[in-house]
Order: C-alpha cells, then sequence, then structure tokens
C-alpha cells in the first residue's frame, strides 16, 4: 500500500536515515524497531510527509493518496498538553482536522467519536481537560483520535510509551484488529516482544534498514546485534 525506495533523508550533516527501501502492505501490522536515534521516527515521518527535504521515493499504490487517509500519531511528548481543550474535543479533530475546526462536526462526526473513545477505554473522561490525564490516559485519547478519523494507514510513533502492561495488550489486540480490518498499521517500538508477538512485519533499522520481513526471518541474533550495536549512530556525511 505504501512504501519508500531508496530513501535517504538528511538534517545537515547529519545521515538519519540511508538508502531505505520498505513496503508496508494494507492487512499488515508493522513494527520498526531500533536503538534511540535509529532513524524510526524520521522514516514515520516522512511517510506522512512531514519531511519534503529527502532523496528517493515514497510511494502510495493508486487509491491512496498521502492526503486524507493516513492516520498519524505523533509521539505524545511532541505535542502541548496544556492546551486548553477536552478528551472529546481531541478525538473530534481526528475528524473535523486540526484547531480552528476545519468544518462543522454532524452526527456521523459524534458517532464516530464516541465510538472510538469506547473503544480506547477513555469515553468516561471525555469532557476532562487533556492537562489533567495521565501519560496512558493521553495515550488512549491519541488513539481515539486516529481510529475517529477511519484512514487507510495506521502511522503510530512509539504508542506503547507511558503504558501499563495490561493496558499495552489491549492497545496491541485493538492494533491488530485494525490491521485484520484491511488497513495498514505501522508502529515505531522499543519493544521487540510485543513486536514480535502481534506484528506479521518486523522492520529492524539503525540508520539503513538492517532487515525486514516476517518475525521468524527477521528475529535472529545477528540481525538483533547489527540493529543494536552503537557502531552505526552518530555517522555524518564527513565521516561516511
Ligand atoms: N529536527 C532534527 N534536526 C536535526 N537532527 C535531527 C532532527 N530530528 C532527528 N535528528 C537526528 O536524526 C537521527 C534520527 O532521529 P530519529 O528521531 O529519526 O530517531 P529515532 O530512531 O526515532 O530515535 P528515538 O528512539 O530516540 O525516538 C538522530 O541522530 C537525530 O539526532
Amino acid at each position: 500500500m505504501l512504501g519508500v525506495e531508496h530513501l535517504t533523508v538528511t538534517y545537515g550533516p547529519q545521515v538519519a536515515l540511508e538508502d531505505a527501501t520498505v513496503r508496508f502492505e494494507a492487512g499488515q501490522f508493522s513494527a520498526i524497531i531500533g536503538p534511540n536515534g535509529a532513524g524510526k521516527s524520521t522514516l514515520l515521518r516522512t511517510l506522512v510527509g512531514l519531511l519534503p527535504d529527502h532523496a528517493g521515493a515514497v510511494q502510495f499504490d493508486p487509491g491512496h493518496t498521502a492526503q486524507g487517509c493516513i492516520s498519524y500519531v505523533p509521539q505524545q511528548q511532541t505535542l502541548d498538553w496544556a492546551f486548553p481543550v477536552t478528551v472529546w474535543d481531541v478525538a473530534m479533530m481526528g475528524r473535523t482536522g486540526r484547531l480552528g475546526w476545519l468544518r462543522w462536526p454532524g452526527r456521523k462526526d459524534r458517532e464516530l467519536v464516541q465510538a472510538a473513545l469506547r473503544e480506547t477505554g477513555v469515553y468516561d473522561l471525555r469532557h476532562r481537560h487533556i492537562g489533567a490525564l495521565s501519560g496512558g490516559q493521553r495515550q488512549r485519547v491519541l488513539l481515539a483520535r486516529m481510529l475517529a478519523r477511519r484512514g487507510h494507514l495506521l502511522l503510530l510513533d512509539e504508542p506503547l510509551t507511558g503504558v501499563d502492561a495490561a493496558t499495552q495488550e489491549s492497545l496491541m489486540a485493538l492494533l491488530r484488529a485494525e490491521a485484520n480490518r484491511g488497513r495498514a498499521v505501522v508502529m515505531v517500538t522499543h519493544d521487540l516482544e510485543q513486536a514480535r508477538r502481534w506484528c506479521d512485519q518486523l522492520v529492524l533499522i539503525n540508520r539503513r534498514i538492517i532487515a525486514a520481513g516476517t518475525p521468524e526471518q527477521v528475529y535472529t541474533p545477528q540481525n538483533i546485534e547489527a540493529t543494536f550495536s552503537s557502531s552505526h549512530l552518530g555517522h555524518t556525511h564527513a565521516e561516511a
């Protein structure tokens, strides 16, 4: 459904991602795994179209244009949780667009938001200000916003961070179900074990794609070593 081909992304002299080629299919739950600074968020943000400066191609199959069908859940700490809006308002942004209300919500929007808040277990908190939520509750609200959007491509940056073990299981089951409904689900995570249990495709990355395939194909001592050894990090154009 979407992919990148020979993608290289640089931030000034810093090479964040080099010659990456990988595909993500409809109905597939994929995990992007690697150490800090490996380029995971960079890959995800490129897929979302947030990084205009790159070499190589980002491809969408016909019928899946980037805008309108992508639901992106950024890292929690990149958002302003002091903003004076409620849980309901944030979930509704999945329908109406960002702040400023691109359009007024209709009955269908309200139904989808209600369903999404129930599915993620935060419906009872819907009137609460988002600043008054715990880390795990915030993560659930972000997932509710994503579900409400009803996109074909779900891209999530570390959705399990700050979430307790029981909640992690239910969130993974929720994402698994979304993939089973035919959506392409792509998640950045540090949790190799979770990914191995729930995902169809593991993408190991450390500035380059080390391996991509089923957990059985990818989860080998050599690949794990190549991914989590620090020797790939900190390269610049000058060093390369
Ligand atoms: N806006 C930026 N400006 C300059 N360098 C950046 C920027 N964003 C990321 N980088 C660098 O690019 C590299 C890849 O960063 P990226 O955020 O993609 O890693 P990551 O795998 O998501 O890491 P983490 O697990 O810590 O979230 C890092 O070396 C980082 O310092």
